[in-house]
């Protein structure tokens, strides 16, 4: 779009009203499948829910909310929180991070990029080591991408390599790490047989040792920084695929939460601290889950845990995980450049926002991977806090309930023209792999949506509820025919991952204009119409490059 015909001042919708309350609600992780057992949502009581859906097909529609829909590399690919929020929030399908690193690798260009050219001085003298999420899962990472960089880096020079490994068990099957691991470590050996020193260093469960993310505890990111950095962890072995097994089996800890641990040599001594010379890539795509370890490595001045150590180091991230905060300096990748997202059109129109967080799903991601405030004078993000150290199957309820009175008193207030809210339990609870947690976590979601919903009953506004991508419609892995698969042993395999189901877009409320219902023209609708349909429910139209409105104005 040339400079000359841009404008941040949004047409008036030439039908619908504006001054109306918004309320938009994103419930994590809750997508459309078929009823039975491995079906939470279904199972639960969801009455709120239920009666939305009875508004179909003029007010209830379904919505895709995965693969190339939400800038994904295929259609094979689950949606996920970064995404499925980037998507809602910017009304336009960008190439995300996975996507983007596929092409870099594919190309090569990735090697002859300033990020690579900027760790690449430390190969002669000092050690590469690798930090990420070792898994296919392809919502942090993908395996193969570590493959293609490990090969790059050492066709490069990279002389000696370290690998810190973050177990899945969340975007992938859980005990599936045994296998990921066995995998480097071929991979690795080859490597070795060319001459190149390298090998696993350290490793731990990703929900336990470094991929905290929005501060909830920087204890995870310590316990990272103690076995990557320092070379220390209560566990110790000489060999990773023997670690995870050992610490599956000894402290019956999930791949999720497997306690930290380092490979050490013959005389007992790490083999892989990171020193004063070496090179440190973070390999994982995805940015909220890599903020915190990035300024741990970065940051001069950081007083969120001791670091004990701070080696000098050439750092660079996969890509930069935060836009605002241009954090890291360096990265191998340039990340999506999701500008003009919604939120900053609607506040520029003059649209007060309120925003609840119990993670910054509908701030960060919402507004591009850009933490911070447009225009502070029209904006509110509140957070309440997540409950830290326990797994979420012990309290389902989360904090569905206190994040729904914010929002309530919120839009009783009379401040706000939007109220924006994400309740993360059916995804949360969803990926413990804990089915009857899920079910109750469904039921809370559902009735803090109705406190909600009542609010805006109230003040006479509307409201549009979605979800970002499906999680607690199924947990069960399935074959071809969409049976449960099992296993060797006869067993259902739970599955504690994402889907690839869509969602629902749910509209309504007293102030919906009464000729409102979703088109039947728009081709493969997916969460990237929901910008432009906010916009028309405050009474915009959006800007001519957003992916379409989802609803029409019909005289009644
Ligand atoms: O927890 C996470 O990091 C991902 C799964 O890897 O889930 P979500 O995309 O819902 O945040
Ligand atoms: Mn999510
Ligand atoms: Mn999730």
């Amino acid at each position: 779009m040339g400079s000359s015909d841009f404008s941040w001042t949004l047409p008036d919708h030439p039908k619908l009203p504006k001054g109306k309350p918004v309320a938009v609600v994103v419930l994590d992780g809750w997508g459309e499948a078929d009823a039975d057992q491995y079906n939470c949502i279904h199972v639960a009581e969801t009455p709120t829910m239920d009666s939305l859906k009875k508004g179909a097909p003029e007010k209830w529609k379904l919505v895709k909310a995965h693969g190339t829909a939400v800038g994904l590399p295929s259609d094979d690919d689950m949606g996920n929180s970064e995404v499925g929020h980037n998507a809602l929030g910017a009304g336009r399908i960008f190439a995300q991070g996975a996507k983007l690193v596929d092409t870099a690798l594919a190309s090569g260009k990735i090697f002859e990029g300033e990020g690579f050219k900027y760790i690449k001085e430390s190969f002669d003298q000092g050690t590469l080591h690798l930090i990420g999420l070792l898994s296919d899962g392809g919502v942090h990472s993908r395996l193969d991408q570590l493959q293609l960089l490990l090969n790059g880096a050492s066709a490069n020079g990279a002389k000696k390599i370290r690998v810190h490994i973050l177990t899945d068990g969340r975007d992938v099957l859980d005990g599936t790490s045994v296998g990921f691991v066995e995998t480097l470590e071929n991979d690795l050996s080859q490597l070795r047989a060319k001459g190149i020193d390298a090998c696993i260093a350290s490793g731990g469960g990703r929900m336990y040792v470094t991929m905290d993310r929005y501060e909830n505890d920087w204890d995870v990111v310590k316990r990272g920084w103690d076995a990557q950095v320092l070379g220390e962890a209560p566990h110790k072995f000489q060999n990773a695929v023997e670690a995870v097994k050992t610490l599956r089996s000894e402290t019956k800890a999930n791949d999720q939460y497997l306690p930290p641990f380092v490979i050490v040599d013959d005389s007992d001594k790490a083999v892989g601290p990171i020193v004063d010379g070496d090179a440190v890539v973070t390999f994982n795509f995805r940015a909220d889950r890599m903020v915190m370890i990035a300024k741990a490595l970065e940051y001069e001045d950081f007083d969120k845990f001791d670091r004990v150590r701070v080696p000098k180091i050439r750092y660079a991230g996969m890509l930069q995980y935060d836009g605002e905060l241009k954090l890291p300096s360096h990265y191998l990748v340039s990340p999506p450049e999701i500008e003009r997202t919604s939120g900053e059109y609607l506040v520029k129109n003059g649209i007060r926002t309120f925003a609840c967080r119990q993670f910054g799903h509908v701030t960060f991601f919402w507004n591009g991977n850009r933490s911070g405030y447009f225009d502070e004078t029209k904006e509110e993000y509140v957070e309440i806090p997540s409950d830290s150290g326990i797994t979420f199957n012990v309290k389902p309820k989360m904090k569905a309930l206190e994040i729904a009175e914010k929002a309530r008193d919120a839009i009783l207030s009379g401040k706000f023209d939007q109220v924006r809210v994400n309740l993360p339990n059916g995804d949360m609870v969803g990926h413990t792999g804990d089915i009857e947690a899920t079910v109750v976590a469904c039921k809370a979601a559902d009735e803090a949506v109705k406190m909600i919903l009542d609010a805006i009953e109230q003040v006479g506004g509307i409201y549009l509820v979605t979800a970002d991508h499906g999680n607690a419609e199924d947990m069960v892995k399935r074959n071809k025919s969409g049976q449960p698969q099992l296993d060797k042993k006869g067993e259902i395999q739970i599955l504690t991952s994402h889907t690839l189901q869509p969602v629902p877009v749910a509209i309504g409320g007293p102030g919906l204009h009464s000729g409102v219902r979703f088109r039947n023209d728009v081709q493969t609708p997916g969460l990237a119409n929901v910008a432009a349909t906010v916009m028309n429910l405050h009474g915009f139209e959006a800007p001519a490059d957003y992916e379409p409105t989802l609803i029409e104005v019909v005289d009644k």
